[in-house]
This record gives structure tokens, C-alpha cells and sequence, in this order.
């Protein structure tokens, strides 16, 4: 499979390249040239199969040359042995039409961990083929930094740097980045939101000081193999409802756009999605840009849902480039004066084609609130604030009675036990086996909110590539 970037200039890589490079050099995100398409009957087929067997079959026309389906199976199976459930990402009827995909049973309890499992070995797998050494720089509003690290630790001729919002992620978040103790793993605590430090990976991609000395690479979702991965539960989710006999709608607690677009990848591979719901928070820039065509950032304000808390989000480029007809020039300009204002109108031809799949709706804090009730209630499910703002904007949404709606449960209520306790008067315990949290040292340090002084202090840090 052969990949393009967003802004039409980086060159084409196959997969191996794209995963090593995480974002394109001109700026752009990878994605593939051309959307593979399963038949109905291929879908039909993939009923029944175990979860590491079915990643390895949606993934396998992405994956290409790169690695046999011997391999790509064989690191499916070590990527999902370790989930806590044996289904991997569980679907839970919660009652007559509505479910939640459990995508928490992972390492460190978030839906992170479905595609950092496995990127962490694909990492390993083609750095072995390379001989180089791989500095990875991400950022996170709470949930990819503890994944990633989890995925990396420990691992030979890769390094991560975790920056994160000072202030801005749970307790439980923090902790489980910061507690990590590996020579390979730094964590930055920047004065700023998560956009900022956002803005500071992105911006290193472009810094020829920085890419001169070390080989950088990303773990955040503008990485096209974490995308990959995720499209995998939407299928799971799907054929366990019928599919593809039966169409099914699936609600996204969304921020960065990743786990969204990847239901859109699912529905251009043929699984019969009849629509994608855009949960935000208040920070509610993708409510508005699918509403009203208005993709303009404000503040980011903290909230309950602090992974959400996000105004600038990367993978919606990779939207707007496929339903605006792929044109590179044409995307480059438009994100450019995104970057220079701050805001932008979608086209008429990107709103119309947007809409025939996507819905959108954005949460209050009472809405969030009321949605953890309910769930409890209703159906006994302790769920955590994200995943409540995807469950208000399910049963908000209209969809016909007949069609299943799924909502994406992306983490476990215990990495949220303040705004639990809070809405259902009920304190999530931690699973036992990151029971001691709350005992462990933490190591991090904190950095003012300027791309100079994070750069220097990599740099200072990093392995030269070679
Ligand atoms: C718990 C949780 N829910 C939802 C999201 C939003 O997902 P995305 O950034 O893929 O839109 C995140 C962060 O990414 C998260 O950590
Ligand atoms: N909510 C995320 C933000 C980063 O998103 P990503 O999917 O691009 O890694 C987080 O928890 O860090």
C-alpha cells in the first residue's frame, strides 16, 4: 500500500515508511492513496474470528509488503494477549438499541492501548530492519501518554517524550506517565493546554536542528498506523451486530479526531456504517465545523472530560482532504490560514460530503452528568466522563429505531474517580493490577510553555539516530 500526504508534496511511502515517519514532511498527515474495499461476503466472513485474528484481516491491505500475514497476525496476538477480556474490546447492551464498545481493558485503561500495543512492536519490528534509533515526541491530554510510554518502555533503540498540560489531566493520568521508571521515558509538564504542546510536536517535525540530529517519530494519531488499529474494534463491534446484513451507527467522545476517522475508514472499507456522531465537550470545534461548516478554535477550557479538552484537532485535516476530493494545493492553502487565524469555513462540496455520514452534538456538563446517571440506572454501568458525553449524544441523535447505536467507551471510570464519585455518588476502584498507583514515585519536569526551551531540552536528552 502506497501512502500520500494531506498537502500533496512529501514523497509516497509504503508502510514501514509511513510508521517510522508519523507525520509527512511538509506538514501533512499519511494516509493511503486509495481506500481498500472489502466485499460483503468478505465481511460476511469475518464473522466468529477472534480479535487478534480480525485485526490482522482489516489491517492486512494497509499493511502490504511490509510485513508478511504470518507476522502481522503473530504481532496481533502479542498486542492483544495482554487485555484483561478475552473478547479484547467487549460490547455491552445498555438496552433495546443501545451498546457500549468497552475499549478500556487494556494496560493502562484507556482506548489508547488497542493501537499503542501494537505500534509499540511494529516500532521494534522495522527498527530492526533499519538499525537506527527512534526519538519519539508526543503529546497528550491525559490517555495517549500513559499508553504510549507503557507500549515503548524499556524497549531497545527508542525513546519517548511525553508532553503534557501541567495541571490539565486526572490524578490517576498523570500518575500512570510519570510513575513509569525507564531510562527511555521522559515526561514534560508544560505550562499551556494540550493544542500547545501539540503545536510544539508538530512544529519539531519541521526543525531541521531537530530532524539533522535524531530520527523523530510520533505516537499521537497524526502517526497513520495508530488509525489503523482502531479501525479494527468498529468491524468487531459491527459484525457482532449483524453487519454486513445490518447497519449500525456509532457515537465518538471525540477530541484529536483519530477514533472517529477511523470509523469513517471503517465505512470507505464497506462496513456499513449508517452514521458517525462527533460527541465533543464544550470545547465543541468539531461540533461546529459538521454542524455549521465553522472550524474556528477558541480557548480550550478545562473540563471533567480532560482528554477532550482539545480546540485543534490534526486528524480532521485527513477528513477534509478526502471530502474535498483529495486535492493537496487546495488543503495546504486552506490549512494555512487555519494556522494563521485561527479559523476557517469548510467548503461547500467538504460540508456536503461530511454530511452524509457524520452528526454531530456537544455535551453540557449536566448532559455528562445526566448520561453517567442514566447509564447507572438503566443498565448498572459505572462509565467515565468521556465516555458519557459519546452516551449523551447517542440517545440524542436521530436514528432510526431499527439501527443499533453503539457508543465508544474509551476509558475506564477509575482513571476519572473525582467526576464519577460526583455524578453517581459511587467511587470507581482501580483495577488491582495498577492498585498501587497512588504509592509509586513520580519523575517529570515542568517546562514553560515555549517551543525553544522544550526543543533544547530534548535535544540535550536525545539519542542521535546514528
Ligand atoms: C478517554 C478519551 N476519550 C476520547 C478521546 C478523544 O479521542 P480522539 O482524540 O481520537 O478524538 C480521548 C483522547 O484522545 C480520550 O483519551
Ligand atoms: N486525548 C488524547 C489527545 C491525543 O490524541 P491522539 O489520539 O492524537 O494521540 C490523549 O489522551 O492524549
Amino acid at each position: 500500500m502506497d501512502y500520500i500526504s494531506t498537502r500533496g508534496i512529501a514523497p509516497s511511502l509504503d508502510f514501514e515508511g509511513v510508521t517510522l515517519a508519523g507525520l509527512a514532511r511538509d506538514g501533512g498527515l499519511y494516509l493511503p492513496r486509495v481506500w481498500p474495499r472489502f466485499t460483503a461476503d468478505e465481511i460476511a466472513a469475518m464473522r466468529g474470528l477472534p480479535y487478534p485474528a480480525l485485526a490482522a484481516r482489516v489491517m492486512q491491505p494497509f499493511v502490504g509488503d511490509s510485513l508478511t500475514p504470518e507476522r502481522l497476525q503473530a504481532l496481533c496476538e502479542q498486542a492483544y494477549g495482554r487485555f484483561a477480556h478475552a473478547a479484547v474490546t467487549p460490547l455491552i447492551q445498555l438496552d433495546e438499541r443501545h451498546w457500549l464498545l468497552e475499549l478500556f481493558h487494556g494496560p493502562t485503561l484507556a482506548f489508547k492501548d488497542v493501537a499503542l500495543q501494537l505500534l509499540g512492536l511494529l516500532f521494534e519490528e522495522f527498527l530492526g530492519r533499519v538499525q537506527g534509533h527512534l526519538t519519539i515526541v508526543g503529546a497528550t491530554s491525559g490517555d495517549t501518554g500513559s499508553a504510549a510510554i507503557g507500549a515503548v518502555a524499556g524497549r531497545d533503540g527508542v525513546e519517548i517524550f511525553m508532553i503534557h498540560p501541567a495541571g490539565r489531566v486526572s490524578e490517576v493520568q498523570r500518575r500512570q506517565m510519570t510513575s513509569v521508571r525507564a531510562p527511555n521515558v521522559h515526561n514534560i509538564a508544560i505550562d499551556g493546554s494540550f493544542d500547545d504542546a501539540q503545536a510544539m510536536v508538530k512544529r519539531m517535525f519541521g526543525d531541521q536542528e531537530m530532524t539533522d540530529r535524531f530520527r523523530i517519530s510520533a505516537v499521537n494519531s497524526i502517526n497513520w498506523a495508530r488509525l489503523m488499529a482502531q479501525v479494527v474494534y468498529y468491524f468487531a463491534a459491527a459484525l457482532q451486530l449483524g453487519a454486513p446484513d445490518r447497519r449500525v451507527a456509532f457515537s465518538v467522545p471525540t477530541g484529536n479526531f483519530g477514533d472517529v476517522f477511523a470509523g469513517y475508514v471503517a465505512a470507505q472499507m464497506g462496513l456499513p456504517v449508517e452514521r458517525l456522531i462527533v460527541a465533543t465537550n464544550v470545547n465543541d470545534i468539531l461540533h461546529r465545523a459538521v454542524a455549521e461548516g465553522d472550524y474556528s478554535a477558541g480557548t480550550v477550557t478545562a473540563t471533567a472530560a480532560p482528554s477532550m479538552d482539545i480546540q485543534v484537532s490534526s486528524n480532521f485535516e485527513r477528513l477534509l482532504f478526502d471530502a474535498g476530493g483529495r486535492d493537496g494545493a487546495a488543503l495546504a492553502e486552506q490549512m494555512r490560514g487555519f494556522e494563521s487565524t485561527g479559523a476557517m469555513r469548510l467548503t461547500e462540496a467538504q460540508r456536503s460530503a461530511i454530511a452524509t455520514l457524520f452528526g454531530s452534538a456537544r455535551a453540557e456538563p449536566a448532559d455528562m452528568t445526566a448520561a453517567m446517571r442514566w447509564a447507572r440506572e438503566a443498565a448498572g454501568q459505572a462509565i467515565d466522563p468521556h465516555t458519557a458525553i459519546g452516551l449523551h449524544a447517542a440517545r440524542a441523535a436521530d436514528i432510526a429505531p431499527h439501527v443499533p447505536v453503539v457508543t465508544l467507551a474509551t476509558a475506564h471510570p477509575a482513571k476519572f474517580p473525582d467526576a464519577v464519585e460526583r455524578a453517581i455518588g459511587v467511587r470507581p476502584p482501580l483495577p488491582t493490577r495498577i492498585g498501587d498507583l497512588f504509592a509509586r514515585e513520580e519523575h517529570y519536569v515542568e517546562l514553560p510553555g515555549d517551543y525553544a526551551a522544550v526543543s533544547a531540552w530534548i535535544a540535550e536528552r536525545a539519542t542521535p539516530s546514528a
